[in-house]
């Protein structure tokens, strides 16, 4: 009975023993080894793990993005039950965008140059829909933008991607998304190449996204604080493989995993060193400002003495 209830209700992304091989001159080189992942609707999976542990790799498995001529993948990727693997490329390309959504690392590349935030709204809603006409596709752009708290979007869709900013870029694809309602969003690095301000932006809205859409997030992250603050759960990624999987406070109080525990204690340590570093500092302006005082108190105690001395001069 509840294997019943469960088939019907299937996660938004299952991963069953997704595995990515590399063919190299000197032989095959196994890249992911058996990744299983689950995720709900309106939940936030975090994936991090030290550079190059795999995470953008499993992004790109799960989207069917892998240079088939390169590498081998093998496992299941299932959405919503259905299975993706076999799927065509064309299918695939359907899929992505209408179902699933996407935010990298570098939002210029997800805009093409030459065409107005507009013109890609417009184009992009209308592939999903087309009964819609340019006129309704950009009432709902502009509704999109300014939903997302973007400032006077009739002027940001008339701008060129180059006019804007990275943090205001990442929160159009999350507007665009917005619009779409993906189940899935694979969100690789998204705040890393942004200012805190932006960051948090980009956060606030993800959590919208997952909140009024019900869209399920694989949110990669280096950043264990992005990661405490947005996901639900978490798999730890260590040389292609998950070493450990939990809900974010079981990883964060009672983090099993050696590895785990040595990526919690690097960001402790981290931190340990910014704190360090900016106690110095303070210590060293404090010193400044000391010697500061005493030379200007040495000098009014000369220019005290000097007119001291000239009194007694001048009295003489
Ligand atoms: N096209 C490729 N050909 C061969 N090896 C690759 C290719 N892409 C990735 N790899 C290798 O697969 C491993 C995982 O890479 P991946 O980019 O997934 O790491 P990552 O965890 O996302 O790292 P980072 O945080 O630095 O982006 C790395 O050892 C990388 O060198």
């Amino acid at each position: 009975m509840t294997e019943a209830i469960a088939a019907q209700n299937p996660p938004v992304l299952e991963t069953v023993d997704l595995s990515v091989a590399c063919h190299t001159p000197s032989g095959r080189l196994e890249l992911l080894d058996r990744i299983n992942l689950r995720l709900e609707a309106g939940r936030v999976l975090g994936i991090v793990g030290e550079s190059g542990s795999g995470k953008s790799l499993t992004c790109q498995a799960i989207l069917g993005l892998l240079d088939r001529a390169q590498m081998a993948r093998s496992g299941e990727v299932r959405l919503q039950g259905q299975e993706l693997t076999a799927y065509s490329d064309r299918h695939m390309r359907r899929l992505r965008g209408a179902q699933i959504g996407t935010i990298l690392q570098n939002p210029m590349n997800a805009f093409t140059p030459l065409h107005t935030i507009g013109s890609q709204f417009v184009q992009t809603l209308r592939t999903h829909d087309k009964t819609l006409s340019r006129r309704q596709a950009l009432v709902i752009a502009a509704d999109a933008l300014d939903n997302m708290g973007l400032p006077y979007p009739p002027r940001l869709l008339k701008q060129y991607p180059f006019q804007l900013s990275g943090g205001m870029l990442q929160r159009i694809m999350i507007a665009l998304s917005m619009c779409l309602q993906p189940k899935l969003l694979i969100a690789d690095e998204p705040t890393t190449a942004l200012d805190l301000v932006s960051q948090l932006q980009v956060l606030r809205a993800l959590d919208r996204l997952r909140r009024e859409c019900g869209t399920a997030i694989l949110l990669v992250s280096h950043d264990l604080g992005v990661i405490a603050q947005m996901a639900d759960d978490v798999a730890v990624m260590r040389h292609g493989r998950i070493v450990e999987k939990a809900s974010v406070e079981q990883l964060f109080d009672h983090p099993q995993h050696e590895y785990t525990r040595l990526l919690l204690d690097s960001r402790m340590t981290a931190y340990h060193h910014l704190e360090q570093e900016q106690e110095q500092e303070q210590e060293q302006e404090q010193e400044q400002e000391q010697e500061q005082e005493q030379e200007q108190e040495q000098e009014q105690e000369q220019e005290q003495e000097q007119e001291q001395e000239q009194g007694g001069e001048s009295n003489a």
